[in-house]
């Protein structure tokens, strides 16, 4: 495997895409045709995200360059959740597509190598190929994760300034004359650039919402060697316009990740009667155009 982040690189260029699909399932938005009823056991519901996140996975692939299974909703089930979440990793990967679990995992350093151990890169147990992280144990938490990525060619995303509102009370508290997702910036800044791929982007990447495109444009320019996950596009009110300004002048630098806005894409009016797949495809080749149009070289 190349590292991660040039193998996202090559991958976004050959789609001409910086959409991350997200796989966020929930039982009460599925298609009619794969919905068990409310009161189904987990099992049968895992079932039922396996074979939705499956189809989204086969509906996307050529569209997207990575997918973002979050965790939470299969962590939701108990075990069969788990096992769910499992199968729609290996099925992601065997489409060719590269695989970021959103975990948001950390702990203190000893407790951070276990998961990074079980995360992160295909020779892990889970086998996904990126990890999204909390920065807020400090230094001896990040780095059992940018080591162990290093090793095993995978990535890890840390979150920088996140798309709720709520964000703010933390993330932009002034401290030395700075906003406190300012440092932390800094700091994965410079984990990646320690550790850069030939595309120019290390191995640390960073969470920056896109319901906030001031500070998006202004850690692009603090955070030159960071590769962003730009969550917050589509559902969350984010347009492709408020992504732009994520990206470097040539297009790349930056995933932008839409889940509801295209998984439950056939609960929109304009796609109504439509195959749900197809739907998905539709909502997915959309976000796609509206990025290539926005980005700074109008497209990939
Ligand atoms: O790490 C993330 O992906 C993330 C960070 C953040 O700041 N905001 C955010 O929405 N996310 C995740 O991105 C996805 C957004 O989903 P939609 O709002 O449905 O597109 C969810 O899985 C969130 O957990």
């Amino acid at each position: 495997m190349p590292h991660f982040m040039d193998a996202l690189a090559a991958a976004v260029r050959a789609k001409r895409s910086p959409l991350m699909v997200g796989l966020d399932p929930r039982l009460a938005s599925l298609p009619d045709a794969i919905r068990p009823e409310a009161e189904a056991p987990p099992a049968v519901v895992a079932e039922s995200f396996r074979v939705f996140c499956c189809g989204v996975v086969d509906a996307v692939a050529d569209l997207t360059p990575i997918v973002k299974p979050q965790a939470a909703f299969f962590e939701q089930l108990g075990p069969a959740g788990m096992g769910a979440l499992g199968a729609v990793i290996e099925h992601a990967r065997a489409a060719g597509l590269l695989v970021c679990v959103d975990g948001k995992r950390n702990d203190i350093g000893s407790t951070a190598e276990a998961y990074a151990d079980g995360w992160l890169g295909r020779s892990s147990a889970w086998g996904g190929d990126a990890l999204t992280v909390s920065p807020y144990l400090g230094d001896d938490s990040l780095e059992p994760f940018t080591k162990l990525a290093a090793e095993r060619d995978a990535g890890v995303f840390v979150l920088v300034k996140t798309s709720n509102p709520g964000g703010k009370l933390w993330q932009d508290r002034q401290i030395d004359g700075r906003p406190l997702y300012r440092h932390v910036g800094e700091h994965v800044e410079s984990l990646a650039a320690a550790a850069a791929a030939d595309c120019g982007y290390g191995v640390a990447g960073a969470v920056v919402g896109a319901t906030y495109p001031e500070q998006l444009a202004e850690l692009r320019a603090a955070m030159p060697h960071t590769w962003f996950l730009i969550p917050g596009f589509g559902a969350q009110g984010g347009s492709a316009a408020d992504t732009a300004g994520g990206f470097d002048a040539n297009g790349l630098g930056a995933v932008v990740n839409s889940s509801r806005g295209v998984i439950f894409a056939h609960a929109k009016p304009e796609h109504a009667g439509r195959d749900w797949q197809d739907a998905v495809r539709a909502a997915a080749a959309e976000a796609v155009e509206q990025f290539r149009a926005e980005t700074p070289t109008g497209g990939l």
